[in-house]
């Protein structure tokens, strides 16, 4: 697949798509041809395009991209970076909040490449649990730092709309790496995870 910008759709691949969802509308018992439905064929193949391209994107390329040298040593932190992301048992969406903590050993990253690395991950099919390590790892394997910590709080479609029905549960994965690993370190990032503002 070749499509790097967010519009961009993968053209070969548009006409068997359009024909499988416009066969998956009959099977369902709608009608493809009746007014409403007829572009929607092409519309879910985007925007199944548009939820997948994360699997042509490069997290680690993305990180190098805004390395900087800087000699800062304190924990670094942003956090509820909104996330929204399909299952892959049920290519039903799940969304929610991460939060991404790294130590600097050396090089510092744009802030905003971290909210990018999150997207880059989540637009695939996913588990909550592989999602929260492959953040941890892209960070991790590009800037060396002396400790990186993932968190992520998500609702899951897949047990509201259907299945158990709960409408309230939120899944929290973490992942924690060098630092993060002491008791001290990873309080003082919880701390400010759950601390507001005002
Ligand atoms: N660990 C994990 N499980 C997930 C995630 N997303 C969905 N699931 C679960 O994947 C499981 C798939 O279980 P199955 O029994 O094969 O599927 P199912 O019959 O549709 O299960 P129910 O959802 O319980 O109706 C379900 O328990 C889902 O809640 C995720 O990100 N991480
Ligand atoms: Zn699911």
């Amino acid at each position: 697949m070749a499509f790097k910008k967010i519009e961009q759709y993968d053209e070969k691949i548009m006409p068997g798509l359009i024909h499988h969802y416009s066969e998956s509308l009959k099977l369902l018992g709608e009608d493809p041809e009746r007014e409403g439905l007829v572009k929607t064929p092409e519309r879910v193949a985007k925007a199944m395009q548009y939820m997948m391209q994360g699997y042509d994107q490069d997290a680690r390329a993305i990180l190098n991209s805004a390395k900087f040298k800087e000699s800062v040593s304190e924990m670094i932190l942003v956090k509820d970076i909104e996330l929204y992301s399909m299952c892959e048992h049920h290519m039903l969406p799940f969304f929610g909040k991460a939060h991404i903590a790294y130590i600097p050993n050396g090089y510092i990253t744009g802030l905003s490449k971290l909210a990018r690395v999150v997207d880059v991950y989540a637009r695939r099919l996913q588990v909550q649990e592989r999602l929260t390590t492959q953040i941890l790892d892209a960070i991790k394997e590009t800037l060396n730092p002396l400790g990186v910590a993932v968190v992520i709080e998500a609702k899951h479609l897949c047990m509201m709309m259907r299945g158990v029905q709960k409408q309230n549960s939120v899944t929290t994965t973490s992942a924690f790496w060098g630092e993060f690993e002491k008791n001290e370190t990873r309080s003082e990032f919880t701390k400010l995870i759950t601390s507001r503002l005002h």
